[in-house]
């Protein structure tokens, strides 16, 4: 406590002197104590009380209704310990004042000499909103009045003594740019005004804007002359549009373009600095840091508690040690302080990165790295083991705890895809065996009731699926960390999915996702609103205030000003979800990965596809796409009959047939397509007789896996389809050739999922195939056991691709990988591939799994390209590299010349790899490549295929010696 005064009432405009009078104070408590003050009612006397907001959990003076209202509860708590520490520590009190509390204490005369009211109603007037109307004690709404006006102070304080104008401007005073904090009502003559809200002033030249504290203009105009508006100062009320404004302080542009003067926003105050960690890493693990009182002695059997693990022994990995603010926070108790040190058997295998990211998750489940706010985002890339990372959290807070040894966490709740529902039972026993810890995994055997009825179990994994399901029965356990594995499903708030998980109680919640997060501002802004209810405010704010002038600023018509104002607001985002937000890149663990081939391929079409391909792309519903005079979805239908025709023509056959047997052909749109297609076909085909000869692709393929077969007999290939059908043939290859396969698709039984896969990556099995739809089974999945990945067809999308391929060349592959992309020379195909790697493909950034073909707009202009057959080119590809090879075996431009530029994760300022963001153009200009008939292929495999070949690209990762 620093000083007293008397209470009784006093008026808005003694309010606005009683600041005046404060102010200088607040500037000393902020210099000199770096804190903040509150005034605390006692027996009609005020306890002026230095606060430090980190001190109470509070990381920055409140903007938020649900703000204020934590904020009062802990002034509460935190008044009512402070007064009772200074009662007993009185005597010394005066003795130990330090230089600081004595120049804060020489101010209190003046404060002294101030009345304060406890009149509810003055409150009211002084828009303490729904708390004092809400009838909350005169005390909490006087701290929250306080703690408004301080704030304001605050960014008086902090905002430069010379009004800042923009840069380059000095000159003109029509574009000077101020902003200023401000408290509005309506017009009224009254003496006493109702203020109805705080507002952002914005005065640009001779135009001004109010902004209320969710980014909506809420007036404009231009009425004052340019020097009225210069002359602005604190106190000055001023009619605006209808409103009566009193400004309170000066914004600095900084805190404007932030984005930190509404009503949320925040600085990274919260972050603690490694070396503070390490710091208290290595402090005295058994000293206790709080008093116990009498009552606290009884926890006496405590105070001997060790750690679980020695945290001074060798590698010991412990976690970071909660400061005193988090003690004063959530150890009412007193328990003491106590190490927690990750289990030394999993420590053992853990990677450096993953280390890092259970200290991550640590910090940010236990509300170390936000004030009170306990969720997190893992978005480390495919196969960096972020299952691991998990397991090792949970493991830990279910033994363990900072106070008293006592486990954080009892019950856990994992939610994922179908297809992985046993794969996370796998990883829990392969890293901690099956007696330590107790998991329930619900399938169709297995009965959630089961769960909730044993206390025996801790963990419960769940498909999404079988989540809503099961709602009620979930909510009635007390989960008390939640993990949402693949979680950028969450990303749309409306789905019921979402709805069901938001609904949940649980605090400490983890979204892990191998897709970056933030592709969309308003998907981002869901994931992070899941893991930290309310941080960004509400979403109509964060829409005004981040996601419009992010948006504005991309556009390429942006004004100079628009885009910095946008790149301020993406970093204040930035920093502010990047204290719970973390990526690793594939990067980090390639050094314990074999060597990676990639191959681009692309295959010659058969003679009976180019003929099907010519007369489909001569027919009317191409030729009225190109004229645009077919519906909007005219296109697609297009496209994805020359897709079906470059993977097999049996597949276009099937398809006209089937629409020729309904009964509304003669109107639909496929009828323009299809019409005199059949003719094309010998008058004898037979679907189910198909050849590979047929297709080009086909006909590489079985290529290919007779060379695997051959080379390397031990070895194993996956392959890859989108389409059902399209792996119904290739699993007839595979019944032909009398290789051994297996196969999961969207049809395979979840409760199978996880057996198929065990089966393919055991050395026993003597599948020699594994047939995978990239649609069911692209996410988590592990298939260590093949070592070739053969990507049948193109996806629109690149990150459909990127993660089957990262299905193989992950941890726990002993063998080179083999990659082989097949593409179909000329054809539409190609033009996908171009998409994917070309900028115009990116234009939206990084890209997202969810996004499929009817999300892309064509024009008419890029609609001609992709209904153009290039008969004569190797590589159409190649041929718009603009590579000054002939095309004769060339290894690539060297890789220092042009820098691997990838996109990043969270906007241009953070310049992170990315390897999810797919090759640029300029980046295969740099692989090797050369055509199939190339005299010296030295890759055996590419040597066996090359005949049906017409072009190579080939990239190779992690390379030794041996491949
Ligand atoms: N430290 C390690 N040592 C050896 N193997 C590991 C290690 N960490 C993880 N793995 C293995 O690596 C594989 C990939 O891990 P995991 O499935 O957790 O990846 P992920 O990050 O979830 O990827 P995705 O985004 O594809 O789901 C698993 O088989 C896992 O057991
Ligand atoms: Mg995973």
């Amino acid at each position: 406590m620093v000083g007293k005064a008397r209470s009784s009432n006093f008026t808005l405009s003694e309010k606005l002197d009683l600041l005046k009078l404060v102010k200088p104070y607040v500037k000393i408590l902020e210099e000199h104590t770096n804190k903040h003050s509150v005034i605390v009612e006692k027996n009609r006397c005020w306890d002026i009380i230095a606060v430090n907001y980190n001190a109470i959990g509070v990381d920055r003076p409140p903007r938020t209704a649900q703000g204020l209202r934590t904020l009062y509860k802990r002034l509460k708590e935190y008044a009512k310990q402070e007064l009772l520490q200074q009662k007993e520590t009185q005597s010394d009190f005066k003795s130990n004042i330090s230089e600081p509390t004595k120049k804060v204490m020489e101010m209190i005369p003046q404060i002294s000499s101030f009345c304060l009211v406890r009149d509810r109603n003055h409150i009211q007037s002084a828009n303490l909103d729904e708390e004092a109307q809400a009838g909350t004690s005169s005390l909490q709404c006087l701290c929250g009045f306080l703690c408004r006006q301080f704030y304001h102070l605050h960014i008086v304080h902090s905002a430069p003594k010379e009004i800042t104008v923009s840069k380059g401007q000095e000159e003109k005073p029509d574009s000077l740019v101020k902003y200023f904090s401000v408290v509005w009502c309506k017009v009224s003559k009254k003496k006493h005004k109702k203020w109805e809200g705080d507002a952002v002033l914005i005065v640009k030249g001779k135009s001004f804007t109010l902004k209320d504290l969710e980014g909506k203009d809420i007036g404009r105009g231009t009425v004052y002359k340019l020097k009225e508006l210069e002359k602005i100062e604190e106190g000055q009320t001023m009619m605006i549009g209808g409103k009566e404004i009193e400004v309170m302080g000066i914004i600095s542009p900084d805190d404007f373009n932030s984005g930190r003067c509404f009503q949320f926003g925040g600085g990274c105050s919260a972050v603690l600095s490694s070396s503070q960690a390490a710091k208290k890493c290595l402090s005295n693990p058994f000293k206790s840091v709080c008093k116990l009182s009498s009552k606290e002695n009884k926890q006496n059997s405590f105070q001997n508690c060790k750690p679980r693990h020695d945290p001074y022994a060798p590698n010991s990995l412990v976690m970071l040690r909660p400061d005193k603010n988090h003690q004063w926070l959530f150890n009412k108790n007193c328990f003491p302080v106590v190490d927690v040190v990750i289990d030394p058997h999993l420590v053992y295998y853990l990677r450096p990165h993953q280390k890092e990211g259970i200290i991550f998750l640590y910090e940010c489940v236990m509300g170390m790295r936000v004030n009170g706010r306990c969720g997190a985002i893992l978005a480390d890339e495919m196969g960096l083991g972020k299952t691991l990372q998990c397991i090792s959290l949970i493991w830990t807070l279910q033994c363990q705890g900072p106070y008293g040894g006592r486990p954080v966490v009892k019950k856990t709740l994992i939610v994922t895809p179908g297809s992985l529902v046993n794969n996370w039972r796998k990883e829990f026993q392969k890293w901690l065996g099956i007696e330590r810890i107790k998991i329930f995994t619900v399938d169709q055997d297995h009965k959630i009731e089961e769960f909730t009825k044993s206390p025996f179990y801790s963990v419960l994994i769940i498909s999404y699926e079988m989540l809503l399901r099961s709602l009620d029965q979930i909510k009635s356990v007390k989960f008390d960390l939640l993990i949402c594995d693949e979680g950028h499903r969450l990303k749309n708030s409306t789905i019921k999915t979402t709805t069901a998980l938001i609904s949940l109680s649980c605090e400490k919640r983890i979204i892990l996702t191998g897709t970056p997060v933030q592709n969309d501002l308003q998907e981002f802004f869901t994931l992070i609103d899941f893991v930290n209810p309310g941080i960004l405010g509400s979403l109509s704010a964060y829409r005004k205030i981040y996601e419009e002038p992010i948006i504005i600023s991309r556009q390429p018509s942006a004004s100079e000003e628009e885009r910095e104002l946008g790149e301020q607001r993406a970093a204040e985002l930035t920093c502010l979800t990047g204290l719970f937000i973390l990526r690793r890149t594939q990067e980090v663990i390639n050094q314990y990965l074999p060597p990676k081939i990639e191959n681009v391929v692309f295959c010659r079409p058969g003679a009976l596809q180019i003929a099907l391909y010519r007369k489909l792309l001569n027919s009317q519903a191409v030729r009225f796409c190109l004229q645009g005079l077919l519906e909007n979805t005219s296109h697609l239908i297009c496209i994805g009959a020359l897709k079906k025709l470059c993977n097999h023509p049996c597949l276009l056959f099937g398809s006209v047939k089937e629409k020729e047997s309904n009964s509304t052909w003669d109107e639909s749109e496929e009828r323009n397509l299809y019409e005199g297609l059949i003719n094309v076909f010998p008058a004898d085909y037979n679907p189910t007789m198909f050849t590979e000869e047929e297709s080009g692709k086909l006909q590489v393929l079985s290529k290919l896996l007779a060379v695997i077969r051959e080379l390397r007999p031990a070895e194993k290939v996956v392959l890859v389809s989108n389409y059902t059908r399209t792996l119904d043939i290739l699993q007839e290859v595979c019944k032909r050739h009398g290789y051994a396969y297996t196969r999961l698709d969207g049809q395979t039984p979840i409760s199978q999922r996880q057996k198929i896969v065990d089966g393919f990556n055991s050395k026993y099995s003597p599948d020699f195939i594994f047939l995978l739809s990239s649609k069911a089974g692209g996410v988590g999945l592990n298939l260590i056991g093949g070592s070739h990945l053969i990507l049948y067809d193109i996806d629109w999308n690149p990150a459909t691709d990127i993660q089957a391929m990262s299905r193989v060349w992950r941890d726990g592959q002993k063998h080179p990988v083999h990659i082989y992309r097949l593409l179909t020379t000329g054809t539409i195909e190609e033009k996908i591939y171009q998409r994917q790697i070309s900028k115009q493909g990116l234009s939206g950034a990084v890209v997202d799994l969810s996004k499929t073909s009817d999300h892309i707009q064509f024009s008419v202009e890029e609609l001609k390209n992709l209904f153009t057959l290039h008969e004569s080119s190797h590589c159409v590809t190649h041929d718009l590299l603009d590579c000054e090879c002939t095309g004769e075996n060339h290894t690539g431009d060297s890789l220092e010349k042009l820098p691997v530029s990838r996109n990043c994760q969270l906007g241009p300022h953070q310049q992170k790899c990315d390897s999810l963001k797919p090759l640029s153009m300029s980046q295969l200009k740099q692989w090797k490549h050369f055509p199939g008939d190339h005299l010296n292929l030295t890759d055996p495999f590419l040597e066996r295929i090359r005949e049906n070949v017409s072009f190579f690209f080939q990239n190779i990762t992690n390379q030794t010696t041996a491949i």
